[in-house]
């Protein structure tokens, strides 16, 4: 029996690209084992999956920051370690795929302890930290973006593109009504926050509801927590986290605002959805969404606003500015070939599969 084993998590953007491989191995006939957290997203979104077993494993936190839990995380990643190399034990996959976030770097030392070759996908610019430090123990490292290769050991590094769900080619528009009950025409909105919803976004939507809603019909994908029925009104439909329905609203989205994660904005380019992004600030990060958001807009993809320049001006200039060069920054986007990066990713996780032992 071939044995296949994918961790990642911390967000969805950790887990996405793996819920997007599973399938393939899954055709292939392969037993699919998936190490997480105990209570991540990747627990939600992988959890309930019947042909996969989950593993949930002690995390420490990479903080770039003191906290007295600095204290504690080396020995939850030890303990992580510890676990992780007995389900590697006892599971005997023939490979490991990571795709980043804190809880994979116990995984993939485990792995190495092991002797399990690991291929590592990156998506952002700059390699993530959790990523760097797992560097020294992957077999080969695959990149979104060709920059991001020269961030990482020359020898291991491949520039393959963005790993996108099949799924999401399939979206219905009338599923999509259906949902939102939009019927009049107006041109619609999708606004997405990442994966965990942005509270600025948030409030530049929330707070320009009537002037927006009187041009567009809106989708807001709230985040966990965040979805707020006081606001409810004609023209503005709310959801804190979609799975499944995200292709049909997708299908039925003109124009899209949304913070500039690197999957989700890979995922709007091949759909062709012109797009307003304000990238995540330095302040809170280590600044990686502006080089993706800078990166699009360079190339014709998408407009950007900056957090930091925000207010109610130029928050709507900046959306009738996106609905007035849709079709412009359609047509940029066809140059954009979806390349065949999940069939190079699932090449190369059975050419090391074959090389074990
Ligand atoms: C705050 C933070 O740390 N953000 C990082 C995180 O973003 P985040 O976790 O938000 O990841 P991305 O923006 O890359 O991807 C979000 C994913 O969630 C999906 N989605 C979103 C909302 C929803 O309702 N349903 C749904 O399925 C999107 O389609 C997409 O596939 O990981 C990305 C990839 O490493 C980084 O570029 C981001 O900087």
């Amino acid at each position: 029996m071939k044995r296949i084993l994918f961790t990642g998590g911390g967000t969805a953007g950790h887990v996405i690209v793996n819920t997007a491989l599973i399938p393939s191995f899954r055709e292939k006939g392969y037993e699919i084992d998936y190490i997480g957290s105990y209570e991540g997203i990747e627990k939600e979104l992988i959890g309930h999956m019947d042909d996969v077993t989950y593993h949930g494993i002690s995390t420490g936190k990479l903080r770039r920051y003191m906290s007295k839990e600095n204290v504690k995380d080396p020995f939850k990643v030890a303990k992580g370690i510890l676990q992780s190399l007995s389900i590697i034990k006892k599971r005997k996959p023939g490979v490991i795929f990571s795709k980043g976030g804190f809880v994979s770097v116990p995984v993939v030392i485990a792995a190495k302890l092991a002797r399990v070759p690991v291929v590592i996908h990156e998506s952002d610019f700059t390699p993530g930290l959790a990523n760097k430090l797992s560097f020294p123990f992957a077999n080969r490292i695959l990149t979104t973006f060709p920059e991001t290769t020269e961030h990482v050991p020359e020898k291991k590094a491949e520039y393959i593109g963005a790993v996108i769900r099949d799924e999401l080619f399939q979206g219905e528009e009338e599923k999509g009504k259906e949902m939102t009950g939009f019927k009049d025409g107006k041109p619609v909105l999708l606004v997405m926050g990442g994966s965990s919803g942005s509270e600025n976004i948030n409030e530049a939507i929330r707070h320009n509801l009537e002037a927006l809603t009187e041009r567009y019909n809106i989708v807001h994908l709230t985040g966990k927590g965040h979805k707020d029925d006081s606001y409810s009104r004609k023209g503005y439909v709310q959801f804190e986290y979609v799975t499944d329905e995200l292709k049909d609203l997708l299908k039925l989205a003109d124009l899209v605002v949304s913070r500039a994660g690197a999957n989700a904005i890979f995922e709007f380019v091949a759909l062709k959805k012109p797009m307003l992004l304000i990238p995540l600030s330095r302040k809170v990060s280590r600044g990686d969404q502006i080089l993706n958001a800078e990166s699009f807009e360079r190339q014709g993809f998408a407009h950007s606003l900056d957090e930091e320049q925000i207010t109610d001006e130029t928050f709507l200039q900046a959306v009738n500015k996106l609905e007035e060069d849709k079709e412009k920054l359609k047509e940029n986007m066809n140059r954009y070939e979806v390349q065949k990066s999940k069939d190079r990713v699932i090449e190369l996780l059975q050419h090391y599969e074959k090389r074990k032992g």
